[in-house]
């Protein structure tokens, strides 16, 4: 039996992998590799198991982010040449072809910057994939042509292609993949969650290659890269997946490889990754983008990341709730945050975490308006004038009332309530206790992200388990509202706000201060929300008292 150990490529500069031992035993297959470097031999790592090859890689790596720092980076710094900064794009400035120019006129508007570029897809391309991959499954393979999803994305692709004056062949292999992917679901009849993220992958694979050929066409050297291809490195949770560590190390090494070989812009897919297990495409959910976009800004140490919307930068609150919501200068990493994932759609939720940990300042500009000064996001800001920053919506909230059957007194109620959700994967968002009960609310996305059916048996089955030491009330339709801003001033803020409720005749069912200082959570009823939210932005950014 001949067997082949396929070995990733992002082993550490000076490092080097070999396999020492191969066989197959009762366990799969076992064999050991080991990392030498040019002092010796550093590791050697034995595994049992059937895919090894992301495992060793995130070993090197490791290693290898020790040795970048020093080495990579100090290489390239004083040529005068280093990349600067990010730039990422979101769907809505990557709409077109005339979207996709003014953007190129826009980074070529900042000749000192020399950014790395990261698009999502144009439009709401996503979306449309979505759709027509649920449309196959049911469709039957014959009629996968008359998808009109597929049409209206194949048209907007070609069609932007022709007016950027780019080959219509830097997508046609894409565009072909696409239909033979939508005739596979209708074969099978079924669109798996990783089938899903392989899908979704084009919309970012094609917007790409269209704005790197353009920048090619008018002399701008740029070079298109797939993130799952430069070592965006995730778990393999589908629809949701985390950045693994080793991402860093990897992305680093490409690009700065690149760079220092060749100035050329790097033109990289957002929202994507690659699973360690899997080593399938993998998205980083919804909006994930702007996660791409902090992961390289932390991974190749820039000076800044910039995150280029449809608004003046994050406003006080959801401009489709309130038209009148004004931009915020300044934010901190924490309020961002929590803002983003309280459910403001502006950024990822996790988007925040690369950009603290590597303290690189978040720009959120207007690519529609770039003169506006947007929103500059980093580690401390003045406080001492600021009140409320923002106020965010989360809708369709489950809350849990759950009151223990024991006395007062006993020990180990919370314990137990929080190890049922453990048990059953679900994260909890918002929690309220006293010594024998306690309110809490459920992560909608991690819920969302299931199946109907699945959700409401996976409910059923929460609140099964919790009646065994409790008596449970599922409260659905409830809204989280989220005052961000300087809890230290909470007395003030909590005045204003249920004098606010109160004369609107709103009743708030939960409140929750937690410890990060810089969120109060009130839980309302979902139809009562917009109005509160409308209410409270007028106390709190309309008047002057
Ligand atoms: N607090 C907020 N600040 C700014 N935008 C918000 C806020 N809450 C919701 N939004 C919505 O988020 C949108 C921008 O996010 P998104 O669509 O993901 O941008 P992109 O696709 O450009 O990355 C805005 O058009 C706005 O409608
Ligand atoms: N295209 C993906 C990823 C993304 O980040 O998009 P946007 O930047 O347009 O929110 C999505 O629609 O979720």
């Amino acid at each position: 039996m001949t067997a082949s150990l396929q070995l990733y490529g992002v082993q550490a500069p000076g490092l080097a992998l070999s396999s020492r031992r191969l066989e197959f035993g009762t366990k799969g297959l076992n064999f050991s590799v080991t990392l030498t470097s040019s002092s010796g031999i550093f590791r050697t790592v034995e595994h049992s198991c059937r895919n090894i090859a992301l495992r060793v890689s995130c070993e090197a790596a490791r290693v290898d982010l020790l040795e970048r720092k020093e080495t990579e980076i100090r290489n390239l710094s004083g040529t005068g040449k280093e990349l600067t900064c990010v730039m990422k794009f979101g769907g809505s400035s990557v709409a077109s072809a005339e979207r996709m120019k003014e953007i190129a006129n826009l980074i070529l508007s900042f000749p000192d910057e020399r950014p790395v570029i990261v698009l999502s897809a144009m439009g709401k391309t996503t979306n449309k994939l979505l759709m027509a991959g649920e449309k196959a499954v049911t469709c039957g393979v014959t009629n996968v042509e008359s998808i009109e999803e597929l049409s209206f994305i194949k048209e907007l692709h070609l069609r932007t292609a022709h007016e950027l004056g780019v080959e219509t062949t830097v997508i046609a292999k894409h565009l072909e993949g696409l239909h033979q992917l939508l005739k596979g679901i209708a074969m099978m009849k079924e669109l798996t969650l990783r089938t899903r993220d392989y899908l979704v992958s084009f919309g970012e694979c094609m917007s790409t290659r269209l704005f790197s050929a353009y920048l090619n066409k008018i002399g701008h050297k740029a070079r298109q890269y797939d993130a799952f291809e430069i070592g965006f490195i995730t778990t393999d949770d589908f629809t949701n997946a985390d950045i693994l560590e080793a991402t860093y190390p990897a992305v680093s090494k490409t690009l700065l490889g690149d760079w220092s070989k060749e100035y050329a812009v790097p033109v990289v897919t957002g929202f994507l990754g690659k699973g360690w297990r899997s080593c399938a495409v993998t998205t980083l959910g919804r909006g994930g983008s702007d996660l791409t976009a902090t992961t390289i800004g932390k991974a190749l140490g820039l000076r800044e990341i910039q995150v280029w919307k449809d608004v003046d930068g994050v406003l006080t609150c959801d401009p489709n709730i309130y038209s009148g919501a004004q931009a915020v200068p300044y934010l901190t990493f924490d309020e961002a945050a929590e803002l983003a994932y309280f459910g403001a759609q502006v950024l990822h939720p996790l988007s925040m975490r690369p950009a603290r940990d590597g303290d690189i300042p978040v720009r959120v500009k207007n690519s529609y308006n770039p003169s506006a000064p947007g929103t500059v996001i980093t580690r401390s800001r003045d406080m001492s004038k600021a009140v409320l920053t923002s106020i965010v919506l989360k809708r369709n909230v489950t809350m849990l009332d759950i009151a223990s059957t024991r006395m007062l007194g006993q020990y180990g109620f919370l314990a137990k309530v929080f190890t049922t959700f453990e048990d059953l994967g679900i994260s909890v968002d918002v929690v309220a206790t006293s010594e024998v009960s306690i309110s809490l609310t459920l992560d909608p996305a991690k819920l969302w992200g299931r199946e109907l059916i699945q959700r409401e048996s996976e409910l059923d089955h929460v609140v099964e388990e919790l009646e065994k030491i409790a008596v449970v009330k599922l409260l659905q339709r409830r809204s989280i509202i989220s005052l961000i801003g300087n809890v230290q001033k909470s007395s003030l803020i909590l005045e204003k706000v249920f004098q606010v409720l109160r004369s609107n005749g709103v009743n708030v069912q939960m409140i929750s201060q937690g410890a990060s200082k810089v969120n109060i959570s009130l839980i309302v009823n979902d139809e009562e929300a917009e109005q509160c939210v409308r209410a409270l932005h007028s106390a709190f950014f309309e008047t002057s008292s």
